[in-house]
């Protein structure tokens, strides 16, 4: 049975994905009535077969988490792609949501959406209040776009409660390895498993690898979105879910040929884009609702080197 709080039934947009994935391993959600259509089943890109389903199957809780996702070489690549499909998935969700009368949505952003060049914790505060990172200003771009719209439609409806989180980069269970769209940690993952499989006596880090970093394990990252399911009312319209803490590029490397058993060495490609030189959010408001990661690094990266041993195969 589901935890108490969580109203059905659940439609998790991005159900295949890396969140919607573990969200759907959550022990809270087994057996819970969960709707989770693939792309084949539904395209969120088709604002009327995103209508139909709503109205046909009338969620109760909406989790929007699907996205046109993808690391800092994925965004420089395709930035109107990320704007473009980003929006129009946002939009589509909610809106129906809103029309097919769903009691809560709850809608993901993500930590790009923060001005660059701040070094000091991101605060919710601070949306909107400088330039964007341009590696990913045209995701970052939809993504603030599709917040407001939630908040807007939060403030007009009576019957469909809708806010917010804005996740950190997430790593972990359902990642995606594939070297040309991956975030750090899968790449790393990736690499450091290559090299010991080859011999190989260094592993390529982009940058100078002083850039920061703030990782949360995908698993945690679900318990987190659960625990504001269960607490919605308490939930703030807006609120970061991280670690509240970072860690050095370099780092990152070290710790996952540490768990990997890597012996051998490393390299700097200056020429790989770096991105936002540091990007970890304040974590205030999600203590406030009580709320820990259960897993530290170095388990966190053992276990999701075992997924990517199991899924490799
Ligand atoms: N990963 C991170 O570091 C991170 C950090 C902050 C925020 N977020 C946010 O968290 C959410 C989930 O991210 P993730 O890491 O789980 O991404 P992911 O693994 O790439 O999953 C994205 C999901 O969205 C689905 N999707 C994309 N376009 C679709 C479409 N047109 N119709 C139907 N489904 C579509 C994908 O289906 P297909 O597999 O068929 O493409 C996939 O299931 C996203 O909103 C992302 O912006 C992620
Ligand atoms: C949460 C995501 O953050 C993303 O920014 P962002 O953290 O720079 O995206 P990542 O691809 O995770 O890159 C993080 C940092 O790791 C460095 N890095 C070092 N080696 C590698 C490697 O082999 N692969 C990758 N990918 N990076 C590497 C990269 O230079 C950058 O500074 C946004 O582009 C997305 O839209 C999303 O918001």
């Amino acid at each position: 049975m589901a935890a108490s709080g969580l109203l059905e039934p659940i439609l998790v947009t991005g159900g295949t994905g890396m969140v919607g994935q573990n969200l759907r391993e959550h022990p809270a959600l087994s057996g819970a009535r969960l709707l989770m259509p693939g792309r084949a089943e539904l395209d969120l890109r088709d604002a009327a077969a995103v209508r139909a389903y709503m109205q046909l199957h009338r969620p109760a809780t909406v989790i929007h988490a699907a996205g046109k996702v993808g690391g800092i070489q994925a965004n420089m690549r395709d930035p109107a792609g990320f704007l473009i499909e980003n929006l129009d998935l946002g939009r589509n969700v909610i809106t129906a949501a809103v029309e097919a009368g769903a009691s809560v949505v709850l809608n993901l952003a993500s930590s790009c959406i923060y001005p660059r060049d701040r070094t000091t914790l991101l605060r919710e505060e601070d949306l909107l209040t400088g330039p964007l990172e341009p590696t990913n200003e045209g995701y970052a771009l939809a993504k603030i776009a599709v917040l407001k719209l939630a908040a807007y439609l939060d403030a007009a409806s009576e019957a469909t409660s809708l806010k917010s989180v804005i996740p950190c980069n997430l790593f972990g269970r359902h990642d995606n390895f594939k070297p040309a769209s991956s975030h750090l940690l899968p790449a790393i993952i990736q690499k450091v498993h290559g090299a010991i499989q080859t011999g190989a006596e260094s592993v390529e880090i982009w940058g100078d690898g002083t850039a920061r970093r703030e990782f949360l394990f995908a698993t945690d990252f679900a318990d987190a979105v659960v625990h504001c399911l269960q607490n919605f009312d308490a939930m703030p319209d807006l609120m970061n879910i991280g670690l509240g803490f970072d860690y050095s590029i370099n780092e990152y490397y070290q710790t996952v040929a540490d768990v990997l058993g890597y012996a051998g060495g490393f390299h700097h490609d200056l020429d790989r884009p770096v991105g936002m030189a540091r990007k970890v959010v304040d974590v205030s408001r999600l203590d406030a609702m009580g709320w820990k990661p259960r897993h530290d690094l170095k388990q966190a990266v053992g276990l999701t080197y075992e997924f990517f041993l199991r899924s490799a195969v």
